[in-house]
């Protein structure tokens, strides 16, 4: 078993759990009443790079990486410091996350809020909207036969902007067949857990330029962001550097610095 499928079947357990408490009727009811989620796309194609900063405890690789008591307080450093979205960890077994985490962000920030979790089912994107996320992540390799379709569909008729996260040419042409407008390299192989940082690069030829691209995963500072800048990424997702870095905000808005490939078809 890899540790992709291991990760995906303790979130289907926790997830009956969740099922058994609230049926899908109700919980759909409840998503339907929440205002409808923010639009995080114009803030990705900004001539500076956009930061999606992640609220992160521990991952599977690194094990704990810090306890965030509060994550409303690091969300709200990572709003300060300019983030065009934030990402929050809302897997359990692995990366210490929670729905909870989510909705404390929620209370806090105006910032578009992305769910990050191993979505497989109707059910986790409902949850999403009702928490209060304005994104969705989708993992292209989680997501065997129509079901990347399918879920695609959903979320985007719950009016959440999706992250399609692919690793591979295979995965990346899948994920711009399917009309994706936000498309994640995540240099991170989820079947290893290694990194690799030249698979941005690799596969960032493939993806239109109408649609946002997003460098995913060890990311370290402000020099592995000139060089995704370089490489073609109009936004840089970031957890670990962030949330060990210890001056959150101010590392935030040194990486926002940073010029996209927009700023010279601007000033064309
Ligand atoms: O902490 P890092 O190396 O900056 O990585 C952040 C993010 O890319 C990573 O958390 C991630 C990317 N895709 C995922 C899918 C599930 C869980 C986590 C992830």
């Amino acid at each position: 078993m890899s540790v992709l499928d291991d990760i995906v079947a303790g979130v289907r357990e926790d997830l009956a759990v969740r099922e058994a408490e609230l049926p899908e009727s109700a919980l759909r009811e409840r998503a339907l009443a929440t205002p409808r989620p923010r639009d995080p796309v114009p803030a990705f194609r900004s001539p500076e790079m956009a930061v999606i900063a992640e609220v992160k405890r521990r991952s599977p690789s690194k094990g704990h990486l810090a306890e965030i008591p509060d994550p409303s307080v690091l969300a709200s450093s990572y709003a300060a410091g300019g983030a065009a979205a934030i990402s929050v960890l809302t897997e359990q077994r692995r990366f210490g996350g929670s729905l909870a985490d989510l909705r404390a962000v929620r209370a806090m920030v105006e910032t578009p809020l992305l769910r990050k979790d191993f979505v497989v089912t109707e059910y986790q994107l409902l949850e999403a909207r009702e928490a209060g996320a304005d994104l969705a992540l989708l993992i292209v390799s989680a997501l065997p036969g129509d079901e990347l379709d399918r879920l695609y569909a959903v979320a985007t008729d719950l009016g959440l902007t999706v992250l399609v996260e692919v690793h591979d040419e295979a995965e990346t042409e899948r994920a711009v067949a399917l009309g994706a407008e936000v498309i994640g390299v995540n240099s991170r192989n989820l079947k290893t857990l290694e990194v690799h940082p030249e698979t941005f690069g690799r596969l960032a030829s493939g993806i239109p330029r109408d649609r946002v691209r997003v460098a995913e995963s060890g990311i370290t500072g402000v020099a592995d962001v000139e060089r995704y800048a370089a490489e073609g990424a109009d936004v840089c997702l970031v957890g670990e550097a962030l949330v060990i870095g210890g001056e959150p905000e101010a590392a935030v808005r040194a990486m926002r610095a940073v010029r996209t490939r927009h700023e010279e078809e601007v000033s064309r």
